[in-house]
């Protein structure tokens, strides 16, 4: 088997850089070989990934370092090509994948976990979301696709200068909850139905819809406390008529799951989910913008191989 590091040096202003020179030195210390690949702007880790997988029949085990906009770029590369599979060491802001797949959060620990896994052959298959609308980049998300209030947050974020600050200042997490306080004040619930496995659901003010593989979301909360990635199903939450002071309260229970008591938070799980929005909606995959307004989202169960133990 091959070894492949996909590096996105710009992850976490710039601090992935160091992150990589750092394992470098473990790697050089243990005579691991490998090949390292850095990306140099936005799509670099899907094109880099795919022309690993396509230039062998070799299973090829390839590394993202980086953020879960990193990682969602080099699944979708490897994706369908059975002989890739996904590694994950967590250098970017909010690392929700690393958190999903039970790797260490700490870069070193968590190269050291990804070699011992390697050792003992240890990878899981891993479920997927296609997802594909008129406005919407076609694609695949490994963590979760949101629409509404969530994706204008993520867009908000990513297009922010505070997140290099917020990042400096080891605050990283933090920014999302800026932007959350902010939008709170201006943002507009729109009118969503939402049909789940043929069923059909009608929601007057929504604020968001998310569909989740695993629990984690936007640095750790925790959006669907029971959501696995090796079930075959999503859970999807919607919050809907809800006050916008009662948001904040959500953004503060989502820490520890306790939003899903909250009568305005809805709950359901499925494998084929429509979102069909009266107004162009955000909608981000994995934190990362895909477009707006409707879209369809299939679950492709086992569609991944990752590094990671069996037992999710
Ligand atoms: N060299 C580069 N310079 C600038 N942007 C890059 C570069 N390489 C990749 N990108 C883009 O940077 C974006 C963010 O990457 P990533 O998510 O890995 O880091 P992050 O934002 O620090 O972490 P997180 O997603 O966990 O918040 C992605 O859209 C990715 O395509």
């Amino acid at each position: 088997m091959k070894l492949y590091f996909i590096v996105n040096p710009a992850a976490k202003n710039g601090r992935c850089k160091k992150v990589w020179k750092r394992l470098e030195k473990v790697l050089r210390q243990k005579h691991i070989s490998y090949e390292v690949f850095f990306t140099e702007k936005q799509g670099d880790g899907k094109r880099i990934a795919r022309q690993i997988i396509e230039s062998t029949s070799e299973t090829a085990a390839i590394i993202a370092i980086g953020g879960d906009g990193t990682v969602h770029e080099i699944a979708n590369g490897v994706f369908p090509f059975k002989h890739g599979i996904v590694g994950y060491i967590p250098a970017g802001t909010g690392n929700d994948f690393s958190r999903g797949i039970r790797i260490p959060n700490h870069p070193r620990k968590a190269l050291e976990h990804i070699l011992l896994l390697l050792k003992k052959h240890c990878f899981s298959t891993y479920d997927i979301g296609q997802f594909a609308g008129p406005h919407v980049q076609e694609g695949m998300f490994v963590n979760n696709l949101g629409c509404g209030f969530d994706a204008q947050i993520s867009r908000k974020v990513n297009r922010s200068k505070l997140k290099s600050l917020f990042n400096r200042l080891s605050l990283g997490k933090f920014v999302y909850v800026f932007y959350l306080v902010k939008e709170l004040i201006f943002y507009k619930p729109a009118k969503v139905v939402l049909q789940i496995d043929g069923e059909k659901h009608l929601f007057e003010r929504t604020w968001l819809v998310t569909i989740s593989n695993h629990p984690y979301y936007g640095g750790g909360m925790k959006i669907a406390p029971s959501a696995k990635s090796d079930d075959g199903l999503f859970h999807i939450i919607v919050v809907d008529q809800i006050s916008r002071l009662k948001i904040l309260l959500l953004f503060v229970t989502v820490f520890w799951g306790g939003h899903t008591k909250m009568k305005e938070v809805k709950v359901f799980a499925g494998k084929h989910i429509h979102i069909h929005t009266s107004s162009l909606l955000p909608l981000h995959a994995d934190g990362e913008n895909i477009g707006s307004g409707s879209v369809s989202v299939y679950v492709q169960a086992n569609a991944l191989s990752v590094i990671r133990e069996k037992a999710n």
